[in-house]
């Protein structure tokens, strides 16, 4: 059944090559996968291919891989600038640019111009519905949600959200190659900002944000509680330098700007941070310090 579903699949285009866009790369590559990676930066493709190559480096020598299958993997991925060139050749498109409306609807109008009528057009927003971005194609039902989570190689999920107008073959596909990554599957029945997993995580970071706030606890003990008494493999201040307080403001943004509920605006402690330009591990200090 996969192996039919995925029978015209070979080749993915993933845009952006950030945080989540250089990891979801090399998972489609290390699945078998022709794989091209695109930025608009230079920079932020050779920063991905040079921690790529170190984390497969690590793996291979902990034992995790085997080095002909990453030898054979990087010799299916390939990294470029030229999107129109690259999705031109997609049989699916995963984008995992800036998480903004904006930037993704230009990209959406960018990929139906370009790619083949079969491809498929398939995001990684974490917040941002498909239905957003598919009125900016000819194609809504070949539009989807497709969310991984961070770190994308080591993370089993994978989120497959339909828009309304999605059809069920898209939605097979997806499943298909989901299933060839090594990913659990979370198939929501339709959209919701934030899907399932976010949602669940945002109530018990907001609820850590409001026990600090009113001076109740420290972040590390906040942490500590959700690592040690409840079994979390890591507390939601870390996980917030984790995924990048930028990118959680970034989120929480554009759950407000698609909901208009006030409840769905950043937290005032969130903002503060974010204000700050301190954005976690990326940046070397967010709410801990990574400078040394
Ligand atoms: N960080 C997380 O934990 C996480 C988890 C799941 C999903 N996401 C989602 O994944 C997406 C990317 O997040 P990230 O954390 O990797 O962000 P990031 O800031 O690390 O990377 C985004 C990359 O996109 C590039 N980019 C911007 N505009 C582009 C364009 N027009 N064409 C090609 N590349 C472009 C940027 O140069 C940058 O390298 C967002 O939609 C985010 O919501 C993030």
């Amino acid at each position: 059944m996969v192996d039919d579903l995925l029978q015209n699949i070979r080749r993915i285009a993933v845009i952006g090559s950030g945080t989540m866009g250089s990891q979801i790369s090399m998972a489609c590559a290390l699945a078998g996968f022709e794989t091209t990676v695109v930025d608009i930066v230079d920079e932020a493709l050779e920063k991905a291919e040079a921690s790529l190559r170190s984390r497969m480096e690590r793996d291979v020598s902990k034992g995790r891989r085997q080095q002909a299958d990453v030898d054979a993997a990087f010799d299916r991925l390939s990294f470029s600038t030229d999107s129109d060139q690259v999705v031109s050749g997609a049989d699916v498109v995963i984008e995992a640019a800036t998480e903004n409306l904006e930037i993704k609807r230009k990209l959406f109008a960018g990929f139906d111009q370009a790619a083949p009528e079969h491809t498929i057009l398939a995001t990684n927003s974490s917040t941002i519905v498909s239905s957003q971005v598919a009125d900016a194609t000819n194609r809504a039902d070949k539009v989807c949600n497709f969310h991984f989570f961070n770190p994308a190689l080591v993370m089993k999920a994978v989120e497959i959200v339909p828009n309304d107008q999605t059809s069920t073959y898209t939605i097979d596909v997806m499943c298909a190659v989901a299933q060839r990554l090594g990913k659990h599957v979370v198939q929501l029945h339709r959209e919701i900002p934030g899907f399932v997993a976010n949602r669940l995580m945002n109530a018990l970071r907001d609820e850590a944000l409001n026990l600090y706030q009113a001076g109740i606890a420290s972040y590390e003990d906040i942490d500590v509680a959700a690592r040690d008494a409840l079994g979390h493999p890591m507390g939601p201040f870390e996980l917030m330098d984790l995924v990048g307080i930028d990118v959680s403001y970034f989120i929480d943004m554009a759950e407000y700007d698609q909901t208009g509920q006030d409840a769905a605006l950043p937290h005032p402690v969130l903002k503060e941070k974010y204000e700050t330009g301190d954005y976690g591990r990326k940046t070397g200090r967010g709410w801990y310090n990574y400078e040394n």
